[in-house]
């Protein structure tokens, strides 16, 4: 689904988090809001995901206005939020919840056809094997796979996540978002992603929003966001830090097209 964002606006009293700003993610695509700390990046998936209401301005999925919380808008959170007590296969079932209701879900009455929804979810990050899994028993990768399968079993039409790798090692990170990014592929679900870490942002998005005091600054695709582009978005982080991740990046580009002619050869 195409997610149109316009003129929306958001004020906590004089402070004005986001000021009148208008983007489109078109369906399928996979984009990343960068912006330094207070940027505005929560403050926007928190309104995309109908958790704040804006001041002004509206968003729409496919023309609809999202007004409230809705279930086809799945959101993956950076502490995941998972009852940790509780094993991998009933976590992504709580994803269920907005459909099927709180004491039908705590009764364990879910339909058939939303336990079958919950273990390809699982499988589809690579969790299905530990789906009876305690979910404090498992790494803080995997505890994030299983907050992406809880936001699939939702059915999402647009699939928000905010930070959804700034506590994981980078290697840990990588894969959750390689996950991430195969399971929007594969389900050519709209997603937007808020990223700190630039490197990562410019490995896995198609799609670029760079926010600065709650502007739109940047709205382009990756060949556009230079390091002159990134500088802009941060301000005055070190340059060579900047051109780091930048290089990082090439290389796991090269790497990942390297795997992809592997994967072609006969
Ligand atoms: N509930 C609130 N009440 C008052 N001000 C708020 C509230 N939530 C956010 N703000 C302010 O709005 C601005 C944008 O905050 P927001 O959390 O959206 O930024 P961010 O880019 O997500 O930052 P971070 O990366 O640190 O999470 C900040 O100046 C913040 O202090």
């Amino acid at each position: 689904m195409t997610l149109r964002i316009e003129k929306l606006t958001k004020q906590y009293g004089d402070m004005t988090a986001l000021s009148e700003i208008s983007f489109e993610i078109s369906d399928g695509t996979f984009a990343v809001v960068l912006g330094e700390s207070g940027a505005g990046k929560s403050t926007l998936l928190r309104i995309l995901n109908g958790l704040t209401q804006p001041t002004s301005g509206g968003v729409y999925l496919d023309g609809d206005e999202i007004t409230n919380s809705r279930s086809d808008v799945g959101m993956v959170f950076q502490q995941h939020n998972l009852v940790e007590e509780l094993s991998a296969y009933s976590n992504a079932l709580t994803g269920t919840l907005n459909r099927t209701g709180f004491f039908r879900s705590l009764l364990n009455r879910q339909s058939v056809e939303d336990r079958e929804l919950a273990l390809e979810a699982l499988e589809t990050v690579g969790l299905l094997e530990e789906a009876g899994q305690k979910v404090n028993s498992m790494s803080g990768g995997q505890q994030q796979r299983v907050g992406i399968a809880r936001a699939l079993v939702q059915r999402p039409n647009l699939l928000l996540a905010d930070e959804p790798v700034a506590s994981l090692d980078p290697s840990s990170a990588e894969t959750v978002m390689e996950y991430l990014e195969e399971t929007a592929e594969t389900r050519n679900l709209t997603t937007l992603a808020s990223l700190h870490q630039v490197n990562i942002a410019r490995e896995f998005g198609e799609q670029f929003i760079g926010l600065k005091d709650g502007d739109v600054i940047f709205d382009g695709p990756r060949e556009e966001l230079t390091t002159g582009v990134l500088e802009e978005i941060y301000g005055d982080i070190e340059t060579d830090e900047l051109r780091e991740g930048t290089e990082r990046t090439e290389t796991n580009e090269s790497r990942r097209k390297s795997n992809a002619s592997i994967g072609t050869q006969p």
